[in-house]
């Protein structure tokens, strides 16, 4: 058996179609929309990262401001910046590039990333939200794990989901969006004893770990879904999952390619965001 392929490519296309729809709605009524991305590190993948969402910003008709406030930020010049662009009302979505600099604490730092603008779900109060029910930005990533899901007709209502990861950015919040359309969730991490027990009961895999060939043939049930956010990149240029595709390829019913998965729907959600934001 070889899994289907779910790409996120045309889920991809499609939001970005609508998103330059709706800011060429809005730059005609006279409030473009505008993204702000407050980068202070000198990380290659992170300045990779800033341009794909610049680019695709443009693409889109949103203005996109680079805030590089460099690698020696402090705590506090970085709180004052998202202070400033939070009360600045021409701009309408947020986003703070990680790494931090060392000693920074992102979490903190982040509460200052007004929650109306919070486009990237950074902001702890937005993940509170979301686990309370209330409306927030999602991380984009997290969204984008469960608009795949949907696009490609998953079910998820009483099925078992293992998460592998529990960060703020990926684990923590999918697992919320995953209870919200019921599934049943498990959330693995470092420390699980006997990760390929757990994951191998689930109908479907999340695998968010950032850790190149995790997820093997005996990690998964025979026709289960597989969703890859990893992103790891290769020694040579190039990028793979958390997932070992070609032995999970043969044993699961569905994996997301990286790249081509997760990765376009993410860039995709952040400026659909952004101008949902604009629109308030
Ligand atoms: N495609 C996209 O749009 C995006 C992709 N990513 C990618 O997703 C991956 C995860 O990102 P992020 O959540 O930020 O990463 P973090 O490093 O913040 O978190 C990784 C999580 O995986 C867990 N973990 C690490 N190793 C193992 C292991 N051997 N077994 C089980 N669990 C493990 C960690 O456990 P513990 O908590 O115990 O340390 C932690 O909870 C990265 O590759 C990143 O590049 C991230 C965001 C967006
Ligand atoms: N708070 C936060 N939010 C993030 O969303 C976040 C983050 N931190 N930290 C870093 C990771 C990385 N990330 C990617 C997004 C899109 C692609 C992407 O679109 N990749 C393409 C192609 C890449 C290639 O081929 O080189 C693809 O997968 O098809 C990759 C990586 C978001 N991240």
């Amino acid at each position: 058996m070889t899994a289907a392929v779910l790409s996120g490519r045309e889920l991809a296309a499609a939001v970005r179609a609508a998103t330059a729809d709706e800011a060429a709605a809005l730059t005609a009524a006279g409030t473009p929309p505008r993204l702000a991305v407050v980068v202070a590190t000198a990380d290659e993948s992170s300045a990779w990262y800033v341009r794909s969402i610049a680019r695709a910003a443009e693409k889109a008709g949103i203005v996109c401001d680079i805030v590089d406030l460099g690698p020696g930020a402090t705590a506090e010049e970085i709180r004052v910046r998202l202070g400033e662009l939070s009360a600045d009302d021409t701009v309408h979505g947020i986003i703070m590039q990680t790494p931090l600099p060392a000693g920074v604490n992102a979490q903190e730092t982040a509460l200052a990333i007004a929650v109306a603008k919070d486009v990237d779900g950074a902001n702890p109060v937005s993940l509170g939200r979301l686990a309370a029910g209330l409306p927030a930005f999602a991380p984009a990533t997290a969204e984008a794990v469960v608009r795949i899901l949907e696009h490609h007709e998953v079910p998820l209502t009483g099925r078992h989901v293992a998460v592998v990861g529990r960060s703020t950015v990926v684990g923590k919040p999918v697992a919320h969006l995953l209870l919200d359309r019921n599934a049943t969730v498990t959330v693995c991490h470092s420390r699980t004893a006997d990760l390929a027990a757990v994951t191998s009961a689930a109908d479907v895999v999340v695998a968010a770990a950032g850790r190149a060939g995790l997820i093997t043939a005996e990690h998964v049930a025979p026709g289960a879904v597989v969703i890859d956010v990893g992103t790891n990149p290769t020694p040579d240029g190039g990028l793979v999952g958390d997932v070992d595709a070609v032995t999970v390829a043969d044993k699961a019913g569905a994996l997301t390619p990286v790249p081509g998965g997760v990765g376009p729907v993410t860039t995709a959600l952040l400026l659909q965001h952004t101008v949902r934001a604009a629109a308030r």
